[in-house]
């Protein structure tokens, strides 16, 4: 006798970005297994709290919800932004797929160019990664925090508050804004955050079904990249909150790895690069982060802007 099954509950954030991604990722799962997926709205602290996310410890302010409802049963599977995961695992949960990744580099909104821009002109940006890199290019523009979905940020350049706004490519291309971007960074001259541009499929350890359905979203290729990027972070003991930026790829056959801290005032970097084995991107992570250490990268990270 068949059944239907009822539809598997995605949990999602509720931001125009994290739903237009979370129906992607249903979408996709629909077309390759047939699932009915539903998606199911989940606020995280991260949504209501107005503090300054870098004073927060920054890990899983927009994780700890979604992982909560998946836990209690509530929701089958979350999908995240992989560069809002804390890179230390839950045992009660697994990364059961990890999305060809988009677009990972940052995107510059603005009245114009970097180069272009006028001393002194406002650049909206809370993240210290993004604020070190920018200063080691354009020292003499002032750098001032700014939170809220991508429309407020864009807003405040349309208003003439700020002159520009450093978002991440992907999220503007997945909201159907990549023609407001005035300049794309290359990762030579703004390594992107670790995992940038990459979504993670999360469900309950337990349910190793589940997670075998879900596993025909993974792209290998990307999974090992990020598995790279955030085994740097991670040994570097960081959050997504730390100046430290760092991006992988594939060329021939190896994995390329480089990761840079750079100090909140532009002024000093250690910045280094690898090459290994795409089966192995923990350990090129690991090795790269203790080359770093020993050249000063934890004196870095420890230093806060004024
Ligand atoms: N920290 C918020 C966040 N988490 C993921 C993205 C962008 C999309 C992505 O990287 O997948 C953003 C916004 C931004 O950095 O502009």
């Amino acid at each position: 006798m068949s059944s239907v099954s009822p539809p598997l509950r995605l949990g999602t954030r509720r931001s125009v970005m994290a739903t237009t991604q979370s129906g992607l990722v249903a979408a996709r799962l629909t077309e390759l297994t047939g699932a009915a997926v539903e998606l199911v709205g989940v606020t995280t602290f991260g949504d209501v709290t107005k503090a300054d996310l870098t004073q927060l410890g920054g890990t899983g302010v927009f994780v700890s919800a979604l992982r909560d409802k998946l836990i209690e049963g509530e929701i089958d599977l979350a999908v995240h932004s992989l560069k809002d995961l804390p890179t230390t695992p839950d045992p009660r949960v697994v990364i059961a797929a990890i999305p060809p990744r988009d677009d990972p580099r940052d995107a510059l909104v603005s009245v114009a160019k970097l180069a272009d821009l006028p001393p002194g002109a406002k650049i909206g940006t809370g993240s210290p990664r993004r604020i070190a890199q920018l200063r080691m290019i354009r020292p003499d523009l002032d750098y001032v925090p700014i939170r809220g979905n991508a429309d407020t940020r864009i807003g405040k350049v349309t208003s003439g508050q700020l002159q520009g706004v450093v978002l991440a490519a992907a999220g503007l291309g997945r909201l159907g804004r990549d023609s407001e971007i005035s300049q794309i960074f290359e990762v030579e001259e703004m390594l992107p955050a670790p995992g940038q541009g990459a979504l993670a499929v999360e469900c309950r350890s337990d349910r190793s079904e589940l997670a075998e359905l879900l596993s025909v979203l993974d792209d290998a290729r990307t999974r090992a990249a990020v598995t790279a990027e955030r085994a740097v972070l991670n040994a570097l003991e960081a959050g997504c909150a730390a100046p430290v930026g760092a991006y992988s790829a594939e060329n021939g056959p190896d994995l390329i790895l480089t990761a840079a801290v750079v100090a909140v005032d532009g002024r000093r970097a250690v910045r280094k690069s690898t090459a290994g084995s795409p089966s192995a991107p923990m350990d090129l992570g690991r090795d790269l982060a203790a080359e770093m250490i020993a050249e000063g990268a934890g004196t870095l990270i420890g230093e806060r802007a004024h």
